[in-house]
């Protein structure tokens, strides 16, 4: 037995490296069948030694028991929609709200991809994941914590045992989404719309292993309350933060000086958001500095520090 828990915990930290290397870091140090392989058996010596199981350990992500429901869960700190802007001049006009209130002369911006896909919330404590949920209504949302551990690029364990609460964007990637509604054709069932309808169809089975089937990824984007790391000053310290924890954030992002940039961007990926392996609906641009988003505050619904900029709906099929 002593030497089963010694190779329990020998499979697991390897399993979670080769999880991070390929899910997070896009770069993978082993093959599928030698991952398979691992996982098979670290699921046979749990299954002979089930009190050795922790809630961290990567055999979750296949997927547990399924559940009568999903419990309702608060969220502490609402998670806000954003306004949305549709052409430029509402983004002059963003911009210049923002100079005037906070009679800066330039705005620092981070502009990031906007993912189609399902706003979740996950909390870790003590660097071990212990809920997920979905963005519900900004202020209460569904435990979906089995399902959200099915995601392959979602550390269990954060590489920095801290307590924090972070927010993000689940989705399936297109090539996902293509075999996933290819296999509903053949069953002769209905297909998903879109991407962003198969990842919350998926997230909100109440079945994990069917959750587990389909390879849904994830970006995070935000923090939400934190405790025993001190506050960033910056959104791009806060998105640092998080791939310094293990978090997988979307690469595209910038930090530019002044609305112009942004338009730059806004440009470059309206015409190119077709290259990329998954959908976006647009464009999200942030004030940087944190001490300045106090300042500006919210709206009733939406914070004044962040815009949507949105582009039209993506015409036929996603190649
Ligand atoms: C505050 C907020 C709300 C929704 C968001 C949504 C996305 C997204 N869908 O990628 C990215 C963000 O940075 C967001 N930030």
């Amino acid at each position: 037995r002593a030497e089963a828990e010694q190779r329990i915990q020998t499979l697991r930290t390897e399993l979670e490296e080769y999880n991070y290397r390929y899910h997070v870091l896009d770069d993978p140090t082993v093959s599928d069948a030698e991952y398979d392989r691992l996982m098979a058996e670290l699921l046979r010596l749990e299954e002979v030694y089930p009190d050795l199981v922790t809630p961290d350990s990567p055999s979750v992500k296949v997927g547990g028991e399924p559940l009568p429901y999903f419990e309702k869960v608060e969220h502490r700190i609402p998670m806000l929609s954003l306004g949305n802007a549709f052409s430029f001049d509402d983004l002059q006009d963003f911009d210049e709200r923002i100079r005037r209130l906070s009679g800066r002369e330039s705005i620092d911006y981070v502009c990031e991809l906007k993912i189609d896909g399902l706003a979740v919330s996950l909390r870790y404590e003590d660097g071990v994941m212990v809920r997920g949920a979905t963005r519900g209504d900004g202020r209460t949302g569904e435990n979906i914590t089995q399902n959200l551990k099915t995601i392959r690029s979602l550390p269990l364990r954060l590489r920095e045992l801290v307590t924090l609460e972070v927010r993000g964007e689940a989705f399936l990637p297109k090539k996902e989404f293509e075999r996933i509604n290819r296999v509903k054709e053949e069953r002769g069932e209905a297909l998903f719309a879109n991407p962003r309808n198969a990842a919350a169809g998926s997230l909100r089975q109440l079945d994990p292993k069917l959750a587990a089937e389909r390879t849904l990824d994830i970006f995070l984007y935000g923090i939400g309350e934190m405790e025993g790391v001190q506050n960033p000053l910056t959104h791009t310290a806060s998105l640092d933060l998080l791939q310094k924890l293990g978090l997988k954030v979307n690469p595209e992002r910038v930090t530019v000086k002044g609305i112009d940039d942004v338009m730059d961007f806004v440009n470059h990926w309206r015409e190119h958001r077709m290259e990329l392996g998954y959908e976006i609906d647009g464009i999200v641009i942030k004030v940087d500095d944190l001490a300045l988003r106090e300042q500006l505050g919210f709206t009733a619904k939406s914070p004044r520090w962040a815009i949507a900029y949105k582009f039209p709906a993506e015409e036929g099929v996603t190649v």
